[in-house]
Protein backbone atom coordinates (compact mmCIF):
# COMPACT_ATOMS: atom_id res chain seq x y z
CA UNK A 1 0.00 0.00 0.00
CA UNK A 2 1.31 3.40 -0.48
CA UNK A 3 2.26 5.50 2.02
CA UNK A 4 1.77 9.09 3.02
CA UNK A 5 3.21 11.57 5.30
CA UNK A 6 1.72 13.84 7.64
CA UNK A 7 3.28 16.34 9.85
CA UNK A 8 1.05 16.40 12.62
CA UNK A 9 1.56 15.40 16.60
CA UNK A 10 -2.58 15.85 17.09
CA UNK A 11 -4.30 12.44 17.35
CA UNK A 12 -7.22 13.88 16.39
CA UNK A 13 -6.19 15.05 12.87
CA UNK A 14 -4.27 11.86 12.43
CA UNK A 15 -7.26 9.72 12.84
CA UNK A 16 -9.30 11.40 10.80
CA UNK A 17 -6.58 11.43 7.98
CA UNK A 18 -6.26 7.99 8.56
CA UNK A 19 -9.58 6.85 7.61
CA UNK A 20 -9.59 9.62 4.96
CA UNK A 21 -6.51 8.54 3.40
CA UNK A 22 -7.43 4.46 4.04
CA UNK A 23 -10.30 4.83 1.26
CA UNK A 24 -8.20 6.07 -1.32
CA UNK A 25 -5.48 3.60 -0.79
CA UNK A 26 -3.53 5.09 0.81
CA UNK A 27 -1.26 3.86 4.48
CA UNK A 28 -0.97 7.10 7.02
CA UNK A 29 2.25 7.98 9.24
CA UNK A 30 2.40 11.06 11.40
CA UNK A 31 4.63 12.31 13.66
CA UNK A 32 3.24 10.27 16.41
CA UNK A 33 5.15 7.52 14.70
CA UNK A 34 8.66 9.42 14.54
CA UNK A 35 10.06 9.51 17.71
CA UNK A 36 12.37 12.42 17.23
CA UNK A 37 10.43 14.74 14.74
CA UNK A 38 11.08 17.77 15.58
CA UNK A 39 8.36 20.55 16.87
CA UNK A 40 8.16 22.93 14.03
CA UNK A 41 7.32 26.70 15.12
CA UNK A 42 3.84 27.74 14.05
CA UNK A 43 5.26 31.77 13.20
CA UNK A 44 2.96 31.99 10.25
CA UNK A 45 0.11 34.57 10.78
CA UNK A 46 -2.51 32.59 8.36
CA UNK A 47 -3.03 28.77 7.97
CA UNK A 48 -1.40 28.26 4.95
CA UNK A 49 2.10 29.69 6.32
CA UNK A 50 1.88 27.09 9.06
CA UNK A 51 0.95 24.35 6.83
CA UNK A 52 3.57 25.30 4.61
CA UNK A 53 6.22 25.89 7.32
CA UNK A 54 5.28 22.18 9.22
CA UNK A 55 4.87 20.24 5.33
CA UNK A 56 8.51 21.45 4.14
CA UNK A 57 10.13 20.97 7.59
CA UNK A 58 9.06 17.44 8.00
CA UNK A 59 9.67 17.30 4.03
CA UNK A 60 13.67 18.56 4.59
CA UNK A 61 14.09 16.00 7.84
CA UNK A 62 12.68 13.17 6.15
CA UNK A 63 13.45 13.81 2.51
CA UNK A 64 10.29 12.24 1.19
CA UNK A 65 7.19 14.72 0.34
CA UNK A 66 4.83 14.84 3.42
CA UNK A 67 1.29 16.81 4.02
CA UNK A 68 1.03 19.56 6.56
CA UNK A 69 -2.39 20.77 8.55
CA UNK A 70 -3.14 23.98 9.92
CA UNK A 71 -6.49 24.31 11.48
CA UNK A 72 -8.74 26.16 13.44
CA UNK A 73 -11.83 27.83 14.34
CA UNK A 74 -13.17 31.11 13.49
CA UNK A 75 -15.53 32.91 15.23
CA UNK A 76 -17.24 36.26 13.55
CA UNK A 77 -18.72 37.89 16.57
CA UNK A 78 -14.67 37.63 18.14
CA UNK A 79 -13.16 39.01 14.91
CA UNK A 80 -12.01 35.86 13.48
CA UNK A 81 -10.84 34.19 16.49
CA UNK A 82 -9.40 32.18 17.92
CA UNK A 83 -7.65 31.52 14.34
CA UNK A 84 -4.26 30.36 13.75
CA UNK A 85 -3.87 30.67 17.41
CA UNK A 86 -6.64 27.47 17.92
CA UNK A 87 -4.78 24.79 19.48
CA UNK A 88 -3.54 27.33 22.66
CA UNK A 89 -5.96 29.85 22.72
CA UNK A 90 -6.20 29.03 26.77
CA UNK A 91 -2.54 28.84 26.51
CA UNK A 92 0.55 26.38 26.15
CA UNK A 93 -0.78 23.63 27.89
CA UNK A 94 -3.54 22.82 24.44
CA UNK A 95 -6.06 21.71 26.71
CA UNK A 96 -8.83 21.17 24.22
CA UNK A 97 -11.75 21.42 26.89
CA UNK A 98 -10.47 25.35 28.37
CA UNK A 99 -9.88 26.31 24.90
CA UNK A 100 -13.66 25.43 24.55
CA UNK A 101 -14.52 27.06 28.19
CA UNK A 102 -12.54 30.37 27.21
CA UNK A 103 -14.71 30.57 23.81
CA UNK A 104 -18.67 30.23 25.30
CA UNK A 105 -17.31 32.43 28.17
CA UNK A 106 -15.97 35.13 25.24
CA UNK A 107 -19.29 34.46 23.70
CA UNK A 108 -21.98 34.51 26.72
CA UNK A 109 -23.86 37.26 26.10
CA UNK A 110 -23.99 37.17 22.19
CA UNK A 111 -27.64 35.80 20.60
CA UNK A 112 -27.42 32.56 18.35
CA UNK A 113 -27.81 34.33 15.35
CA UNK A 114 -24.37 35.99 15.62
CA UNK A 115 -22.81 32.87 16.81
CA UNK A 116 -21.75 32.21 13.29
CA UNK A 117 -18.45 30.54 12.96
CA UNK A 118 -16.18 28.33 10.61
CA UNK A 119 -13.53 25.78 10.33
CA UNK A 120 -11.08 26.13 8.22
CA UNK A 121 -8.28 23.89 7.05
CA UNK A 122 -5.62 24.39 4.95
CA UNK A 123 -2.96 21.83 3.44
CA UNK A 124 0.53 22.19 2.39
CA UNK A 125 2.24 19.25 0.30
CA UNK A 126 5.53 19.86 0.36
CA UNK A 127 8.89 17.61 -1.60
CA UNK A 128 12.26 17.75 -1.90
CA UNK A 129 11.79 17.65 -5.56
CA UNK A 130 9.00 19.81 -6.66
CA UNK A 131 7.13 23.03 -5.57
CA UNK A 132 5.22 23.03 -2.41
CA UNK A 133 1.39 22.96 -2.98
CA UNK A 134 -1.66 24.32 -0.81
CA UNK A 135 -5.28 23.97 -0.97
CA UNK A 136 -7.92 24.62 1.59
CA UNK A 137 -11.41 24.13 3.12
CA UNK A 138 -13.94 24.60 5.47
CA UNK A 139 -17.42 23.96 7.02
CA UNK A 140 -19.83 26.21 8.52
CA UNK A 141 -21.41 26.33 11.64
CA UNK A 142 -22.65 27.81 14.99
CA UNK A 143 -21.02 28.08 18.52
CA UNK A 144 -23.45 26.89 21.00
CA UNK A 145 -24.28 27.71 24.87
CA UNK A 146 -22.95 24.44 25.86
CA UNK A 147 -21.16 21.52 24.83
CA UNK A 148 -22.49 18.31 23.46
CA UNK A 149 -21.18 15.01 21.85
CA UNK A 150 -17.94 13.01 22.89
CA UNK A 151 -16.73 12.12 19.35
CA UNK A 152 -13.83 14.48 17.12
CA UNK A 153 -11.67 16.72 18.93
CA UNK A 154 -11.02 20.08 19.70
CA UNK A 155 -13.67 22.56 19.13
CA UNK A 156 -15.85 20.11 17.97
CA UNK A 157 -18.66 19.81 21.15
CA UNK A 158 -19.68 23.05 20.94
CA UNK A 159 -19.54 23.85 16.68
CA UNK A 160 -22.95 23.14 15.70
CA UNK A 161 -23.95 21.90 11.97
CA UNK A 162 -27.08 23.05 11.17
CA UNK A 163 -27.15 20.95 8.24
CA UNK A 164 -27.19 17.90 10.22
CA UNK A 165 -29.19 19.31 13.44
CA UNK A 166 -26.21 18.45 15.36
CA UNK A 167 -22.60 19.59 17.60
CA UNK A 168 -19.75 18.40 14.90
CA UNK A 169 -18.62 15.78 18.77
CA UNK A 170 -22.49 14.03 17.88
CA UNK A 171 -21.60 13.47 14.53
CA UNK A 172 -20.31 9.69 13.80
CA UNK A 173 -16.59 10.22 12.78
CA UNK A 174 -17.45 8.78 9.23
CA UNK A 175 -20.34 11.30 8.99
CA UNK A 176 -17.97 14.28 10.25
CA UNK A 177 -15.10 12.93 7.29
CA UNK A 178 -17.99 13.54 4.79
CA UNK A 179 -18.88 17.43 5.69
CA UNK A 180 -15.53 18.74 7.70
CA UNK A 181 -13.17 21.22 6.64
CA UNK A 182 -10.14 18.61 6.48
CA UNK A 183 -12.29 16.56 4.09
CA UNK A 184 -13.18 19.50 1.84
CA UNK A 185 -9.56 20.60 1.55
CA UNK A 186 -8.39 16.97 0.99
CA UNK A 187 -10.97 16.88 -1.93
CA UNK A 188 -9.20 19.97 -3.22
CA UNK A 189 -5.93 18.42 -2.98
CA UNK A 190 -6.98 14.93 -4.23
CA UNK A 191 -7.43 17.17 -8.05
CA UNK A 192 -4.11 18.23 -7.82
CA UNK A 193 -2.16 14.96 -5.93
CA UNK A 194 -1.96 12.11 -9.26
CA UNK A 195 -0.32 14.73 -11.14
CA UNK A 196 2.19 15.58 -7.84
CA UNK A 197 2.80 12.09 -7.50
CA UNK A 198 3.52 11.58 -11.15
CA UNK A 199 6.40 14.30 -11.53
CA UNK A 200 7.50 12.91 -7.93
CA UNK A 201 7.94 9.53 -9.83
CA UNK A 202 10.08 10.90 -12.55
CA UNK A 203 12.47 13.08 -10.76
CA UNK A 204 13.14 9.92 -8.20
O1 LIG B 1 -13.13 20.92 17.02
C1 LIG B 1 -12.25 20.87 16.19
N1 LIG B 1 -12.40 20.04 15.12
C2 LIG B 1 -11.52 19.96 14.13
O2 LIG B 1 -11.69 19.18 13.19
C3 LIG B 1 -10.40 20.82 14.24
N2 LIG B 1 -9.35 21.04 13.45
C4 LIG B 1 -8.60 21.95 14.08
N3 LIG B 1 -9.17 22.31 15.24
C5 LIG B 1 -8.66 23.24 16.26
O3 LIG B 1 -7.56 23.92 15.74
C6 LIG B 1 -6.36 23.45 16.34
C7 LIG B 1 -5.37 23.14 15.26
O4 LIG B 1 -4.14 23.78 15.48
P1 LIG B 1 -2.91 23.25 14.64
O5 LIG B 1 -3.33 23.17 13.20
O6 LIG B 1 -1.72 24.00 14.98
O7 LIG B 1 -2.76 21.74 15.13
P2 LIG B 1 -2.16 21.15 16.46
O8 LIG B 1 -1.22 22.12 17.11
O9 LIG B 1 -3.26 20.64 17.31
O10 LIG B 1 -1.32 19.90 15.90
P3 LIG B 1 -0.16 19.95 14.76
O11 LIG B 1 -0.80 19.45 13.49
O12 LIG B 1 0.29 21.37 14.63
O13 LIG B 1 0.90 19.03 15.25
C8 LIG B 1 -6.72 22.17 17.05
O14 LIG B 1 -5.87 21.89 18.15
C9 LIG B 1 -8.14 22.46 17.46
O15 LIG B 1 -8.16 23.28 18.60
C10 LIG B 1 -10.28 21.64 15.36
N4 LIG B 1 -11.17 21.65 16.34
MG1 LIG C 1 0.09 23.14 15.98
Amino acid sequence: MKTVIIATKNKGKAKEFESLFHSRGFQVQTLLDFEDALDVEETGTTFEENAILKAEAISKMLGKFVIGDDSGLIVDALDGRPGVYSARYAGEAKSDSANTEKVLQELKDVPEEKRTARFYCALALASPNQETITVSGSVEGRITNEPKGTNGFGYDPVFYVGEKGKTMAELKSNEKNEISHRANALHALEEKLDAFLEREATQL
